[in-house]
Order: C-alpha cells, then structure tokens, then sequence
C-alpha cells in the first residue's frame, strides 16, 4: 500500500518575534530562532531500490543502462555524496530522487521509500514540491541584485511569510552560509564584478533553504571552484544540515580531502553501477581489504575515482573487466550484504502511516507574485549595465547623428517632411532598443526555469510581469501613423496615453516646430506638411489639390489672408 502525503495542523513555524536581526554575530540562541523553519522533525530517512534508468543510445539506438541497479539510504542529519567519474551517471540518479526528469526518451524503474514506505510517483511529486529543493550546477542569478535582496526575494516568491518572519530567516541565512559582510554586495554581471564563485554557490544554497526545505538535492555544489571555496560551501551546508536535522544529497566530482571528510556517507559509481555505499570514513578500510590500499598523503577521493576510471586506459577490454570485477566484489561484499538487511529493514519499520509534512507554508497569491517579479525585473532593469548602460550609450550616438543630419536642413518646404522622418525615426528607434535587452531575456529565462522547476511561480505570472514591463517598449501608437483625433478608441485609451513614445516624439514636434512659421503658396499642392487648428480639426483640401498630397494650408497663411 503506498502511504498518503498530507500537511499536519499544528505550527511549524517559529511563533516567537524575531529579535533584532542587525549585523551583529548571531549567538546560538539567535540562530535557533532564525533557523526555526529549516527543523526537520518528519522526514527520518529517504532510501531506494532497485534504480535503473535506459537510455536510447544516440549512435546505436539500442537500449543503454546508465543507471543500473543502485541502491541506499539516508537518514535525517546526514551529508551524502554521489561520487565518480564524468559520466557515471551521477546526474541522473540525483535527478532521479529528486523526480526530475532523467533525459529524453529514458525509462526509469526503482522504488522509492520515504520513512519506509514506497512512494507512488503523485505522493513523490507531492512531497518533493513541499518538502526538498535542487540547487543546479548552473545556479542562475540575477546579477545586479545584492545577496540580500536574492534571499529576499527569493522568499517572497516562495512565500506568503510576513515581513518579520522573511527578515529573521535572510538574515539567519546570512550568518548560517557567511554571507554578511556580502549582503549589500550584488551578485554580479560579466561585467561588473560581484562576489566570489565560491560565495555564489553558498548564496545559491541559502536561497533554496529560505523556504525551509527539509530535503535538499545538489548537483555538484563544489565544481569549478578552488579548494578552500569548495571546502566553505560544504562546510556551512554541513553546520545547517547538523542544527536542523536535515538531508542533503550531492553529486561531488574531486574534491579535496577536506572536502570529503565533510560527507558522512558516499556512493561510488562507474559506468552506473556501484562500487561502494557507506560512511566516508570506512571507505579506505573497504577498499583496503579488497586489495587497493590508499597510500599515504593521498586523496583518498582521487585515488578511488582513478581506481574506477577506465576512460584513459589504452587497453579497454582489461580496464572494463577489472571493473566489473570490481563491482562484484562490492555486491558480494559485507558492506553490501549489510546494506540490504539495512534497507529491508526499513522498508519492514515503514508503517504505511501518514507521512506528516507539517504545515503548508501559505503560497502568495498570483498579484503578489507578478508585483514581486515586476519589483525584481525593474530594478534589474535599471542596475544592469546590459539592459540600460548600453541602451544609454547607443541614445547618445543616435542624439549625435541626428543632430548632426539635422544642421543641413533649413526651413523650406522640402525640409519638413525629412525632419518629421527623422523625429518619427528618432523615437521608434527608441522602441526598437528594446532588442538590446534580448542578453539579459536570457538571464531572466534561465532564472524563470530554475525556479518554476522549485515550484516557486508558473508561466502566468512570468509572461503577465514580462509583458507588463515591457509593453511601453513595444507599442507604437504613439500618433504618427494615425492621429489620435482618429484613432480607434481601443488603442487611444489603453495605449496611447501610456506610450512613452508618444511623448518623446510629440515633444520632438513641439521642440522642433513651433516656433517656426512655413508659408504656403497659394496652390495647396506646394504645402508638405498637413497643419490642424487649435482644436485639432483639419483645413479642407482646396479643390484643385491632387487626392494624396499634402493639403492642410497653414493658420499663417489664414492670419495673413
Ligand atoms: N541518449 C543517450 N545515448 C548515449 N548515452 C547517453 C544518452 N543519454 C545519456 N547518456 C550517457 O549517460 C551517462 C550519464 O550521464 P550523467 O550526466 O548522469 O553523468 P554524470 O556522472 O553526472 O556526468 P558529469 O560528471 O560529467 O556531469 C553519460 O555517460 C551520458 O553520456
């Protein structure tokens, strides 16, 4: 029987008021209240069986393993490491836990147990969207927010949390990952230097725990970092992992020795099978008694994923035997056996009971949710180099040719259309800049993913904001094409009058004609340019005048009549 999934009534949350929350050291008192709703009281253990995952080879077409038949456990307290070569599959089975897709065209088959018991796919999705988050290796960021401002918002996204509740948990978030001397720092862009990498990834992680995740999936949190930085981030995410009971799983490529220490438990895989599954600490012993000693001085994590790397040996048939080999021996290994009677003995202990999540923290609602992202995406808008920076430097260029076009012409009849061409012109370029925020479009994209991916918001509220702050870029009805006299009331009250273009390019006209007098000839055929009275109504055509030129005679011409 697969057990249900359901919230508790009682309160999670932290019901005391957050005490003053300034830059001053945290003491443990402090940072148990701040981190009040990270405390992981319900979900003991998570554990799998059986996981295969096939592939449908790109070259062969034929069915591919990668995944194959890996199994264990972790319990609530516990850092657990995914290690092995590049491609061992690592990825997959992470996001395999996580019920993240696993790649096009691959069937997956396995059990999943939380508390013991068996999850049906409804009851995992269920309890992934309440109850853990992934941090990517690619975390996307906004660059031109400050670390504070990224918690903050990513907890207004994910939340309904009063203001206090939101500022004691950023605020416990930037002591918990070492981040408060970075708080007003921003990000970063490619062009403008932020915080570190390093700092990075721990902010990525602190903006996943905001939301008080229980579970937490990270996809090779230490990558392209040095040692020491890789080392902070599994260290602070360690320091929260023991306060609050929680469960972290990562995939690790090479890390340091430290940096291993600081896992409890590992899972080494090849060519997705298993090698080894237990505590980091007994990891050398095991392999010892299998005859690969770790020799001194030696990272013990090189060493083993050279051991299980066949990918640079020039004699593959030995190397894909040794491994096999290798991986019988762990199958019929103590540790192995161990792992089995461990697992079924969960799986017995699993009382089919309720798994209780707490309470459900309360959503915000659709409005609050696209007033947050317009919040966010006005000020990216106006910090990022890329979306205004730019755009204010090709204005100037456009200001100097314009300016530069414009000294030729005097104030004869041919010189008038010209110059209304170039005013038109000089605004709806204006509009088209817009295409220069396409750079930063991605960021915002790659940002919409991860966290649709977390469940924070959906397509709605991102296409509504997107739209919103954009529209002013978008429309022309600035008067034209068609005067607003004429114009269909359906764009003249929803669009015209918020058309920034308009503005531009009426202030243009004003700026540019109306201190000038143009005198019509006494043939309409010679006016070029269309003049409407005071109350904005057209002179008739004289009757002689061709249909389709440019007719409207001139009050200076009505003045002096
Ligand atoms: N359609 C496919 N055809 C052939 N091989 C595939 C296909 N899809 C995935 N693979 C292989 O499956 C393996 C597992 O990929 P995965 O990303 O999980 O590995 P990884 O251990 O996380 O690698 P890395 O450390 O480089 O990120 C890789 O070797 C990949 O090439």
């Amino acid at each position: 029987m697969v057990p249900e999934v359901q919230y508790s009534s009682g309160s999670s949350h932290n019901d005391k008021e957050p005490t003053a929350l300034n830059s001053a050291a945290f003491d443990v008192e402090q940072q148990a209240v701040a981190e009040a709703h990270l405390r992981n009281t319900t979900i003991k253990s998570i554990a799998w069986k059986g996981v295969k995952v096939t592939v449908k080879d790109r070259k062969t077409k034929l069915p591919k393993s990668i995944v194959d038949d890996v199994e264990g456990v972790v319990e609530a307290g516990e850092l657990f490491a995914i290690m092995g070569p590049s491609g061992c599959g690592k990825t997959t089975l992470l996001n395999f836990l996580a019920s993240r897709p696993t790649g096009p065209s691959s069937s997956t088959s396995g059990k999943i147990l939380v508390n013991g018991n068996p999850m049906d796919s409804r009851s995992l999705t269920l309890f992934h969207r309440t109850t853990s988050r992934f941090v990517e290796q690619e975390d996307t960021m906004i660059g031109s927010l400050t670390v504070r401002e990224t918690l903050h918002f990513a907890s207004r996204l994910a939340t309904a949390s009063s203001s206090s509740e939101r500022i004691s948990r950023v605020e416990g978030l930037l002591d918990a990952f070492g981040l408060r001397e970075q708080a007003n720092t921003l990000v970063g862009t490619p062009l403008r230097k932020g915080i570190s990498g390093g700092q990075k990834r721990r902010l990525g992680v602190a903006s996943q725990l905001i939301t008080g995740p229980k579970v937490l999936f990270l996809d090779e949190p230490t990558s392209g970092l040095d040692s020491v930085a890789g080392w902070e981030v599994v260290k602070y995410l360690r320091g929260v992992t023991k306060r609050n009971n929680l469960i972290v799983i990562a995939s690790i490529h090479q890390p340091s020795t430290a940096t291993f220490n600081l896992f409890d438990k590992l899972l080494l895989m090849s060519h997705g099978k298993m090698h080894y599954f237990g505590p980091v600490a007994a990891v050398t012993s095991h392999y010892k008694s299998l005859g690969h000693q770790v020799p001194v001085h030696v990272n013990p994590a090189e060493f083993l994923l050279e051991l299980v790397n066949t990918d640079f040996t020039t004699d593959k048939d030995t190397a894909s035997r040794q491994l096999e080999d290798m991986h019988l021996a762990w199958m019929n290994s103590v540790k192995s056996t161990e792992l089995r009677v461990l697992l079924d003995s969960i799986e017995k202990a699993g009382s089919n009971a309720v798994i209780d999540l707490g309470t459900p923290e309360k959503k915000p609602t659709h409005i609050r949710l696209v007033l947050t992202l317009l919040h966010r995406s006005f000020l990216k808008s106006y910090r990022d180099v890329v979306v205004y920076g730019i755009r204010l430097m090709m204005y100037m260029g456009l200001a100097i040719m314009m300016g530069t076009v414009w000294l030729r012409l005097d104030t004869s009849q041919e010189s008038i259309i010209p110059i209304i061409n170039a005013l038109f012109y000089g605004s709806a370029f204006l509009s088209f800049m817009a295409c220069a925020y396409s750079p930063a479009y991605i960021e915002d994209y790659m940002q919409y993913i991860k966290e649709k991916r977390n469940g924070l918001y959906g397509a709605t509220s991102m296409i509504v904001s997107n739209f919103l702050i954009g529209t002013p870029y978008l429309l022309s009805v600035g008067g034209f094409m068609v005067p607003p006299t004429i114009l269909n009331v359906f764009y003249k009250y929803v669009f015209h009058y918020w058309d920034y273009q308009k503005y531009a390019f009426e202030n243009m006209l004003i700026n540019e004609f109306s201190e000038r007098v143009y005198v019509c000839q006494k043939t309409a055929t010679d006016c070029q340019f269309h003049v409407q009275d005071d109350k904005g109504v057209g002179h008739p055509r004289p009757a002689n005048a061709k249909k389709g030129t440019y007719l409207k005679a001139h009050q200076k011409s009505r003045e002096n009549a």
